[in-house]
């Protein structure tokens, strides 16, 4: 039986559901989604440089003239093949059950009034995968409600954390590219939105580097405690990105003008010294002694009366709130656009084909 237009839209419904089948997967399902919805491929194939689009047009052009039917047919047959090998276990679980499984991007803990949520990818410099900001935005919801009375983000191993993880961009659905500017940039809304409302205390313990939105959102937090080895890094222009996390408001806030232009607009790298210096971090301590310093403080602040210090937060940021939120909105707008401009397809291809670092 031929697979209708009703199965073919269930198995594109479906196929969101599923872990990760693999980029082979990825681009057979795209080749079949294009070919079903639009026919032989008609596009002109895309220069040697940009890597994805060409892996995907190739994908698609091989399938030749077949018939838009039988494509939508072998997208039905695949997606059902893939439902029904994939383990239920590894599919998306409702918020309960996550928690209770736990995390797999971070580690949370609880303890002496305390909530730590340590980004836990040290291989890959904690780069945040959209699991990751998925995770951190669960962790932050749970720690709004549970009885600690500060919570704290952290990084293990070298690195606070490497910003956003750059192949975050290579995962296009098969609605295309645009489809995945516009699904990120209502991740990164929701992200920041989370910090912006958090309704306690909310210290980062930047244990190393810092990249990125791992540096802007830090204009969010109550507190900045930094090892002498971080260093503060927003290279959004080499990157053909431009300013989130509210930094565009929350750094010339801070330092003044002149000082963000150099980190957001040209990308200065600062020191922990200078960062401290500049207002960013509260304080910074030797990194041979960073852990122990950071949390004997941590420990006594834990024991002040959690009421007080929630409405004092409340108190000295309540009212920026809306403004934030409005800042947050426009600057995932802007950067919905940047992420389908030329100048940030090709820094982020020079990264993952090695070609770049920062
Ligand atoms: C949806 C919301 C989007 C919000 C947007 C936010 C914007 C940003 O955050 S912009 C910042 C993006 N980050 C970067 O550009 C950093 C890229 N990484 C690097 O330049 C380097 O990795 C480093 C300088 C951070 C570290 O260099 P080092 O030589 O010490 O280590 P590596 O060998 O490069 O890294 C180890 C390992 O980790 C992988 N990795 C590190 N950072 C990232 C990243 N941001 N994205 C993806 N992968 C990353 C790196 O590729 C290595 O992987 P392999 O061991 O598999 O080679």
């Amino acid at each position: 039986m031929r697979a209708s237009q009703k199965d073919f839209e269930s198995a594109l419904s479906q196929v969101k559901l599923l872990k990760d089948p693999g980029n082979e997967v990825k681009l057979k399902l795209y080749a079949l989604y294009k070919q079903a919805t639009e026919g032989p491929c008609n596009t002109p194939k895309p220069g040697v440089f940009d890597l994805i689009n060409k892996a995907k047009w190739d994908a698609w052009n091989a399938l030749g003239s077949l018939p838009k039917e039988t494509a939508r047919q072998n997208y039905v047959d695949l997606v059902s093949g893939l439902s029904s090998s994939s383990d239920s276990s590894s599919q998306v679980k409702p918020e309960a059950d996550r928690k209770q499984r736990g995390y797999e991007t971070l580690v949370v803990t609880s303890e002496d009034s305390i909530t730590k949520i340590m980004m836990n990818r040290p291989a890959k410099k904690n780069a945040i995968t959209t699991q990751m900001y998925n995770e951190i935005m669960l962790a932050l919801k749970a720690a709004s409600k549970d009885d600690s009375a500060i919570t704290v983000l952290t990084g293990n191993g070298d690195y606070y954390s490497s910003g956003n993880d750059l192949s975050n961009f290579t995962d296009i659905p098969p609605e295309g590219i645009e489809e995945k500017a516009k699904s990120s940039a209502i991740l990164l809304r929701d992200f920041v939105d989370c910090f912006i409302d958090f309704p306690k205390p909310l210290i980062a313990a930047v244990n190393g580097p810092a990249v990125g939105i791992s540096v802007t959102i830090l204009g969010l937090f109550d507190t900045v405690y930094a090892s002498s080895r971080a260093t503060f890094h927003t290279p959004f222009s080499h990157l053909g990105q431009s300013p989130e996390g509210c930094s565009s408001y929350t750094f010339p806030k801070i330092m003044g003008p002149a000082k963000a232009a150099e980190m957001l607009i040209f990308g200065k790298k600062l020191t922990a010294a200078e960062a401290c210096a500049q207002g960013l971090v509260s304080e910074v301590f030797p990194d041979s002694t960073f852990q122990k310093e950071v949390w004997t403080r941590l420990k006594a602040y834990s024991k002040l009366p959690p009421n007080a210090m929630r409405i004092s937060k409340q108190v000295i940021r309540n009212r920026e709130k809306e403004k934030l939120h409005a800042i947050n909105a426009e600057e995932s707008r802007v950067l919905q656009e940047r992420w389908l401009s030329d100048e940030c397809t090709n820094a982020v291809m020079n990264f993952l084909t090695r070609k770049a670092k920062l």
